[in-house]
Parts: C-alpha cells; structure tokens; sequence
C-alpha cells in the first residue's frame, strides 16, 4: 500500500481531503454521484458489505503525515494493490473514525492515542494493533497559569492541596477531553473539579476567567508559553502518538480483515524500520572476502543489520577470469551516514552510492503474535 515499494493504495478516485472514500480495488476512475449526507455523514452502507474499509484522518496535524507515511497523494490517483484490492480509504475526522470503528462503519483506522483513548473509552471492541506509528506525537496535559495564585504551584500535588479548591468553588478546567479530564482528576485526587468543554483556544480560557486551568494536547509547547500557562508535575495524562487501530468484531468476523490487519502491520513495520537507514554500495580492493568483510567489521559504524554482504567482482585480465575487487551493501542508520563513508574511505572503500531503503521485512512481527493472543486465536 505504499508507492514508495511501488504498491500504493489504490483508488479510483483523487484522494483528496475531501472526498469520502477511494475504492482501492477498480484501476479505471469511475464517475462517481454525489454523495448524499445524513447529519454530515455519507449514508451508511449495507451491513453485509464486502469491501474492508480502513480510516484516516481527513484534516488537521495527523492528516498530512498518514498520507505520506501510506504514501497517498491526494492529488493523485493511486494505483493498484492485489493484495489489498478489497479496501476502501475513507477520510474522516479522528474521532469519527474511532466513532465508527465501534458502530462497525469501518474496519481499521489511523488516529492519535488520545483521540483512541478518549473516545474509544477502553472498548473492548477496539484493538491497537500498531501502537507507535512514529508521528503526531504529542502528550495531554494539565496546564496552569504562570502567573497569580497559580505562580508557585508546580506539581498536581501542590494544585490540589490548594485551600482556594472547595465544593462549592471547585477548579475549573477547560477541555476537549471529557472522558479522560475526570478520569485523570480522579485518580490524581483532585476533588473539587469541575469541567468545561470547548472545541479549541482553550489556551485562552484562564485569561478570559473562565477556567482556572486547561487540559489539551502539546507538543512544543509554544501555545502554552504565548499564552502564560505552565504544564506541572504529574500533569501528563497520556503520552500520545499516531497508531493502527481495528475492530475485534471485524477481524472475527469480516472475511478478510485480518489478513488485511496482518498484511498492514507487516509493511507498516517494515516501513517504519526501513525509514532510517539507507543502503551503501562500495566497491573495495581486496585479497578474499573474509579479508574484506574483517576490513569492513573492524569499523564501529559498518557493521550493517546483520554483517555486510561482500560479492567478488569478476574482470577478465589476461584472458584469465580474477576478482581483485569486491562489491560490498550494508545497511546503514541515516544518522550516521556521513561517519560510514569516512570509515569505508579508511579501509579503502571506493565508489559509494547511497540509496534509500523503503522496506526492511525481519522475522514475524511480535505485535502480530500480541494481536493473535489478543483475539484469542
Ligand atoms: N500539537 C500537536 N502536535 C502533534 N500532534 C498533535 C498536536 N495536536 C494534536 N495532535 C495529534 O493530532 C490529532 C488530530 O489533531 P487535530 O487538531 O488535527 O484534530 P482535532 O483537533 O481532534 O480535530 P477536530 O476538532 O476536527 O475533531 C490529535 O488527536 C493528536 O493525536
Ligand atoms: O505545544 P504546541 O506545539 O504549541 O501544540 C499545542 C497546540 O496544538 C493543538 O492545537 P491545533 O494546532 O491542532 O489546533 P486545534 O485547536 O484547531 O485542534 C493543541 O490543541 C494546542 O493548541
Ligand atoms: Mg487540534
């Protein structure tokens, strides 16, 4: 499903923000009607429906990233996946596909751990199957003013030992987290809470008086120092980031789903894995390939996934087949890239090409086994 292994997704229509749903199985585009909508869904489709239908986020932070770690341009039509022909994409907002994982609208989705978390309200029928998908990392915590009353609290414990906090004039936190917000407090000790719900500019609650704290994500932390407030000891709820999640009802029981879940874990990590290493090719003057690969093995940084592959090179030299040179891949982290090529330089390495790695499939994935166990199976 990712074009980076020449195997995106497929779709029969742009992918854009915008539209619904890209069919992953038809390769000619199709004219499609307008989609009706029913209380700004599309309509819902047949209980009985064939196709596996997977989720991702329509707009906003975690929009761009599920797009280009799946490799779908939404400005491009994709192109065929057999493996995965029988999966729709349909963009949705996070929390409506966490929404609609549970009401069995959709089969697997891509969103942040928290929007899982608050809106899946630890369901059972939701199963994480991917829990770190390597972006939209962020964390939702407890924030507070720098300044006032507020100016030498710095932990949850000394914010709910304040004398100002009463039943009858509780703390009053602003949040988009309904579920999670009181669930926290409660466990933390915080009696004397009460909660306020707002769909952005929380940040600006404490300055307008109209909460004494606020509870959101952050991720620099930027918008909470322009806006004068502080994160406090024991104040992160959860630490967030993007992940695979699918139905347990659906894997059970849609034919084909779970082959789908297994097949996108298996690129999804291999992806992942894949994403910070390059390849290095060099050539290297040498006796065998034992005295080549000890050259390459006595260097820290060369040392490859699993030792170097070394091939002779064969030329003819008077009339007689010899391999003076050896051709030498290894894998290598992109950070220390620049490291390698001096100690390949050192031990006699010439012609280094650098290409990058799409994939990188090792032994079966254990959240595969984790996922099996999961369902019982
Ligand atoms: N500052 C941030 N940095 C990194 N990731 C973030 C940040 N804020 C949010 N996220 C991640 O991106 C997800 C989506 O956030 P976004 O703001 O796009 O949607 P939203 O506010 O939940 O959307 P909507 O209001 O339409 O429901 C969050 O659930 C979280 O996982
Ligand atoms: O720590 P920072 O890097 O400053 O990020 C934190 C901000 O990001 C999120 O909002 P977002 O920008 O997603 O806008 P939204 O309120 O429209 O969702 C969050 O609600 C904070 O406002
Ligand atoms: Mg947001």
């Amino acid at each position: 499903m990712f074009t980076t292994m020449n195997l995106p997704l497929h779709a029969s229509l742009p992918l854009s923000s915008r539209s619904w749903c890209c069919y992953a199985s038809l390769s000619v585009p199709q004219p499609q009607a307008e989609p009706q909508l029913l209380n700004g869904n599309p309509p819902a489709r047949p209980l009985d429906r064939k196709e596996i239908r997977l989720g991702l986020p329509s707009k906003g932070r975690m929009s761009a990233d599920t797009l280009e770690l799946l490799k779908v341009n939404p400005r491009q039509y994709v192109a065929e996946i057999p493996q995965l022909s029988n999966l729709e994409v349909w963009f949705q907002r996070p929390k409506d596909i966490v929404r609609k994982l549970l009401s069995g609208d959709l089969d697997l989705g891509i969103v942040g751990l928290d929007t899982v978390s608050e809106h899946g309200q630890c369901n059972e029928d939701l199963i994480i199957v991917h829990e770190a998908l390597e972006y939209g990392d962020c964390r939702l915590s407890l924030a507070i003013p720098q300044y006032g009353i507020f100016e030498n609290v710095n932990s949850v414990e000394e914010l709910a030992k304040m004398p100002q906090w009463t039943e009858d004039k509780p703390l009053r936190v602003a949040t988009g987290f309904s579920y999670l917000g009181p669930k926290f407090m409660k466990e933390s000790g915080l009696k004397h809470v009460t909660f306020s719900t707002a769909d952005g500019a929380l940040e600006a609650a404490p300055a307008m008086g109209i909460a004494d704290a606020i509870l959101d994500l952050v991720s620099s932390g930027t918008t909470l120092r322009e806006n004068n407030l502080k994160e406090i000891k024991g104040g992160v709820v959860l630490e967030s980031q993007a992940v695979l999640i699918a139905s347990r009802k659906s894997m059970i029981q849609r034919k084909g789903v779970l082959e789908t879940t297994h097949e996108m874990l298996e690129r999804l990590e291999a992806h992942l894995r894949a994403i910070g290493q390059f390849t290095v090719t060099a050539n290297m003057r040498g006796s065998s390939a034992e005295e080549v690969a000890e050259r390459i093995l006595s260097q820290p940084s060369l040392a490859g996934l699993q030792g170097p592959t070394v091939s002779p090179v064969f030329c003819k030299r008077d009339g007689k087949v010899t391999s003076d040179y050896y051709a030498i891949v290894i894998c290598v982290p992109k950070k220390a890239l620049y490291k390698s090529i001096q100690q390949l330089r050192a031990i006699g390495g010439s012609g280094v090409l650098i290409s990058p790695l799409t994939y990188i499939f090792d032994e079966e994935t254990p959240r595969w086994r984790q996922l099996l166990s999961k369902l019982g199976l």
